[in-house]
């Protein structure tokens, strides 16, 4: 057998495992402006896109062009809709005009808050915040959001997201030591790149990763040759780590 041949046995064979074991980590795509990116993001399979409704960020979305922009979204692709510190109403216009699938609280927004809206809602958390640098504090700032669908981690900067900063992974230690009833899904963010991830994915398994600046030309211009490089990314790193798992 060629060296190719083997190769692509061994993708195969990989890709059918995944699937048995549902070891895929899933991605998002943050902070859309262009219907452009958004169906680079669906092309390359993304599992779901992400708008900002914050205004001091670059990609700053109203509620009308978010709805303008996941319009055309096929079926079982998810829209979350980014806040911090959002008035109620905001958050009601969002919901109204463009009717996300999920929400996305990236600030000090409390549980009650999150939960006022009757909708799933994933929560940021700013690792390195103070409250937020050891592995205990963190396990204790998640845990009051038994609530959220998903629990995200991102780094601790002055814009609140969106910085294409990482941090330090090893403070999520006491997190993925928890037990699956006193956890939610995790999502690493901050900083990922196609040619970062490999690592953090392979040794944390995060159910997803999220990405904005990684993928980007310029902050809310994405580029469709990024967003396939980092899906590939994941791919691979998933492929090692089932790899790995078999021994
Ligand atoms: O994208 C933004 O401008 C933004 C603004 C305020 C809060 C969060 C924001 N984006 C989120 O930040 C993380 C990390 O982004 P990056 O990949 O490091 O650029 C990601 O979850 C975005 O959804």
């Amino acid at each position: 057998m060629s060296v190719w041949n083997f190769l692509r046995l061994d993708l195969l064979l990989s890709d059918q495992a995944l699937k048995g074991q549902k070891m895929r980590t899933r991605i998002k795509i943050c902070g859309m402006t262009r219907i452009e990116d958004v169906d680079s993001a669906v092309n390359a399979g993304a599992d779901a896109v992400g708008f900002v409704f914050h205004p001091s960020s670059k990609r700053f979305v109203t509620a009308q062009q978010g709805a303008d922009l996941v319009r055309q979204l096929p079926a079982f692709v998810s829209s979350v809709a980014l806040f911090v510190h959002p008035e109620p109403s905001t958050v009601h216009e969002v919901l109204n005009v463009m009717r996300p699938t999920l929400l996305q609280f990236h600030g000090e927004e409390t549980p009650e808050f999150c939960e006022s809206f009757d909708m799933p809602y994933i929560k940021a958390f700013r690792v390195g915040a103070p409250g937020m640098d050891t592995p205990q504090s963190l396990v204790t700032a998640c845990q009051r959001f038994r609530s959220a669908c998903a629990w995200l981690f991102d780094s601790y900067t002055p814009a609140y997201g969106g910085s294409g900063h990482s941090f330090d992974h090893g403070l999520l230690i006491g997190l993925t030591a928890l037990a699956p009833s006193e956890s939610r899904p995790l999502i690493l963010s901050g900083g990922m790149k196609a040619s970062n991830l490999e690592d953090p994915v392979r040794r944390l398994r995060p159910w997803a990763v999220d990405v904005s600046s990684g993928v980007e030309i310029e902050p809310g211009i994405k580029s469709a040759a990024l967003i396939d490089a980092f899906v590939s990314a994941v791919e691979k790193a998933d492929r090692s780590a089932l790899l790995t798992s078999q021994g």
